[in-house]
């Protein structure tokens, strides 16, 4: 998606629209702090979130067209997208509902029955705060899923997040 390089302000806000049933409201916005983590701790980067009016990062749950003109396609296939920093739309990730959200370790996950939230969500938000695709097949910027057990983020996207902040 076309948008600026990097965000202006390092206090970044983002909002959770909705929540996908198949995980608990709490543990949905578990999986989004530790995926904003994973960026804050290598970058001067801060992210809040707010429960009202507009963020920069709007989160949300949806499945074929919700609403922009990038729809989803039912189960597999694309997971979710990301838009780079900006106004509006811009910074903002979606989901695709259609896919079964799950966490941990359990068979669910490995076994590609479930497709982990946490690490989509880390992938998405790296796009949210400037970050294009990776070649390297480890980098969590990678555009292929894969389940990484004890997930840690690459030299790579490290090295792309500190040359952008
Ligand atoms: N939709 C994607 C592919 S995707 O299947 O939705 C996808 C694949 C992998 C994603 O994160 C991730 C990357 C590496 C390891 C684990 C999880 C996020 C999204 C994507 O990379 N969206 O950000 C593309 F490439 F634009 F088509
Ligand atoms: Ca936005
Ligand atoms: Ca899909
Ligand atoms: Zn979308
Ligand atoms: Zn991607």
């Amino acid at each position: 998606f076309e948008g600026d390089l990097k965000w202006d302000h390092n206090d970044i806000t983002y909002r959770v629209l909705n929540h996908s049933p198949d995980l608990d409201a709490d543990v949905i916005d578990d999986a989004f702090v530790r995926a904003f983590k994973v960026w804050s701790d290598v970058s001067p980067l801060t992210f809040t979130q707010i429960y009202s009016g507009e963020a920069d990062i709007m989160i949300l749950f949806g499945s074929d067209d919700h609403g922009d003109p990038y729809p989803f396609d039912g189960k597999d296939g694309l997971l979710a997208h990301a838009y780079p920093p900006g106004e509006g739309v811009q910074g903002d990730a979606h989901f695709d509902d259609d896919e079964f959200w799950t966490l941990g370790t359990g068979v669910v996950v490995k076994t590609r029955f479930g497709y982990s939230l946490f690490l989509v969500a880390a992938h998405e938000f790296g796009h949210a705060i400037g970050l294009e695709h990776s070649a390297v097949r480890d980098a969590l910027m990678y555009p292929m899923y894969s389940y990484i057990e004890d997930f840690q983020l690459h030299q790579d996207d490290v090295a792309g997040v500190q040359y952008l902040y």
